[in-house]
């Protein structure tokens, strides 16, 4: 994808301002910085969810695959379905485990008959590294798993859609340290297949599982490139000051 010039408002707040940058096919991009300096802004351009906010403008161009995703002609609900949105708080369906990940898939008409339904249940679940844990109990609600749990069946529940990229807004902020390392490692496994931009307020979650990192403060976007070199070789003060934990 590539992000240019973008300029975008909540009302008369500025929230980002003339923001540039690629995100490079099967990598991790880690978007940084502190509170309110527009990372989840720019994650929400991505896929074009604010639109849905009222009372927003934004200026510049966001293209995928080299199409400007903001044409008049773009179906903004289409859109969306290219892509797959991991959130903050695990958010299954009140469903059962087995209805949780194939709900959208069936929806998009990637799946027409139950033995379809139940091969494309079972990948996702193994690619999610939760097969085991779960294969006796696809029949129990999805609200019943452990949060960890909970945030790797939202995760199966996106890639049986076929997204081309996973936005993920600080998905392990809910998390303990072990489901944590879980979702690391998954995230790690999955950019072999999908192109992943994540917010993220851990630095060391950032260095561990990003290949690209892109620090912004109050809106700019002071510094993006390989993600040892912003956490290595800073080019910024600031982005030094936050990436060693000076501030935040
Ligand atoms: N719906 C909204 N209406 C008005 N202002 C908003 C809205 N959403 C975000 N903002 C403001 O836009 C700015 C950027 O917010 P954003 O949520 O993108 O930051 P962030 O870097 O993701 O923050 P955090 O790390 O705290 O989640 C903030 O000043 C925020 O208060």
């Amino acid at each position: 994808m590539r992000v240019e010039h973008v300029d975008f408002w909540y009302g008369d707040k500025h929230a980002l301002k003339d923001v540039s940058l690629d995100i490079y096919r099967n990598e991790v991009t880690a978007l940084i910085g502190p509170s309110g300096c527009g990372k989840t802004t720019l994650l929400r351009c991505l896929n074009r969810s604010n639109d849905i906010i009222p009372n927003v403008r934004m200026e510049g161009r966001i293209l995928l695959d080299g199409e400007d995703i903001y044409r008049p002609e773009i179906d903004p609900p289409l859109l969306r379905r290219r892509f797959g949105w991991i959130a903050q708080k695990p958010n299954p369906f009140p469903w059962s485990i087995r209805t949780n990940v194939i709900y959208g898939a069936k929806i998009k008409g990637l799946v027409t008959n139950r033995r379809e339904g139940d091969e494309l249940m079972e990948k996702c679940l193994h690619a999610v590294g939760m097969w085991d844990e779960v294969k006796d109990r696809l029949r129990s609600p999805g609200t019943d798993l452990s949060g960890g749990q909970q945030q790797r069946l939202c995760i199966a529940r996106a890639i049986a859609t076929e997204p081309e990229v996973l936005l993920m807004d600080e998905p392990c902020s809910a998390l303990d340290p072990g489901a944590t390392a879980l979702i690391e490692n998954l995230v790690d496994e999955l950019c072999k297949d999908y192109t992943i931009v994540i917010v993220t307020h851990n630095m060391q979650q950032a260095a561990r599982i990003s290949q690209r990192a892109a620090f912004f403060h109050l809106g700019t976007l002071v510094e993006v490139g390989d993600t040892k070199d912003i956490f290595v070789r800073p080019k910024t003060i600031r982005c030094s000051d936050f990436v060693s934990g000076r501030y935040g």
